[in-house]
């Protein structure tokens, strides 16, 4: 498949999407939000990828939404009877914080390696990722506050999650700029890089090590902390005892043991793709 807004590429177990309109500052145009969800599915559906690295290219890795968004809106969203007006925003609204939160949903780690700015609608996109690396020159912003709107696709739901709650208000209510060393102090990103190309080492040496490992146990991780997150510590011991009763194979733990006697790497089987089991 091939994209205008991003390259994405699948090597061996590893995806790879990079955003490639550096010279607009990789902001994000209406054909970006057509292409982000649906690659981000299909990846989920159909390839072989066992993680994914969302990286980017140019001075920032995204100015946010494409101005041209708000200063040419379709004329359409303004006229008409003001409850099917708000009602079509709500709608609008919801479509687009799911081409975010599709990234929680997806069976595979998301790791996202950012360099310069990160602003408005990309911060949302980071927060609802796995991992986060960033460069020194990384900065992230809730760039909405000083726009004079309130930002609503994520980021004031996932970040007090993420960071001290009082600091990811302080950063929503004044809008000024993170930068990658408080990223790094206040747990936003996991590490800082000298530079992109030191960053993308290091982040794919990460989705390396997870693409080694057994595709139904990161997987099962992935989803059982999504769910402690959002559920009470009982609902989510309750949830993991059905999970393990259900997805607990012990053939990947025996091929660790085989493995580990035979000093080799074991060589887990894949998931299934979606439309495998559909066709079978
Ligand atoms: C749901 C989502 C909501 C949101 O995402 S709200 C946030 C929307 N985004 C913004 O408000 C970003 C505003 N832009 C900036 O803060 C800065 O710019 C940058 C930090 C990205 C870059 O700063 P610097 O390196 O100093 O460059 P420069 O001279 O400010 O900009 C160069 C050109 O890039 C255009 N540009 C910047 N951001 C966007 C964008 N998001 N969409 C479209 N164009 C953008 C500018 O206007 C300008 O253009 P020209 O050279 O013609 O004057």
């Amino acid at each position: 498949m091939s994209y205008q807004t991003f390259d994405l590429m699948v090597n061996e177990k590893i995806a790879h999407l990079q955003l490639n309109r550096p010279e607009a500052y990789n902001s994000m145009s209406r054909e970006f939000w057509r292409e982000f969800p649906d690659a981000i599915r299909a990846l989920d559906t159909t390839a072989e990828a066992r993680v994914l690295v969302i990286s980017s290219t140019g001075k920032h890795f995204c100015a946010g939404m494409d101005l041209a968004v708000f200063t040419q809106p379709d004329p359409d969203m303004f006229q008409g009877e003001a409850g099917r007006r708000a009602e079509g925003m709500r709608r609008l609204v919801q479509q687009l914080q799911a081409c975010f939160s599709v990234l929680e949903e997806v069976r595979m780690p998301v790791l996202i390696a950012v360099q310069g700015g990160c602003i408005g609608g990309a911060l949302d996109l980071v927060c609802a990722s796995d991992m986060r690396y960033c460069t020194q020159d990384a900065f992230f912003t809730v760039k909405e506050t000083e726009l004079g709107m309130t930002a609503d696709l994520g980021t004031l739901q996932r970040l007090p999650q993420l960071i001290a709650p009082g600091l990811a208000r302080e950063l929503a209510y004044t809008g000024r700029k993170m930068l990658a060393a408080e990223a790094l102090t206040s747990g936003f990103v996991n590490e800082v890089f000298d530079d992109p190309d030191q960053m993308l080492t290091g982040v794919m040496q990460i989705a390396e090590l997870i693409s080694q490992r057994s595709p139904l146990a990161v997987t099962g991780c992935k989803q059982m902390i999504n769910y402690a997150r959002d559920h009470s510590t009982a609902d989510s011991l309750s949830y993991m005892a059905t999970w393990q009763a259900g997805m607990f194979q012990p053939a990947d733990m025996m091929q660790t043991f085989a493995a580990k006697m035979s000093g080799k790497q074991p060589d887990f089987e894949g998931l299934r793709p979606i439309k495998a089991a559909f066709t079978e």
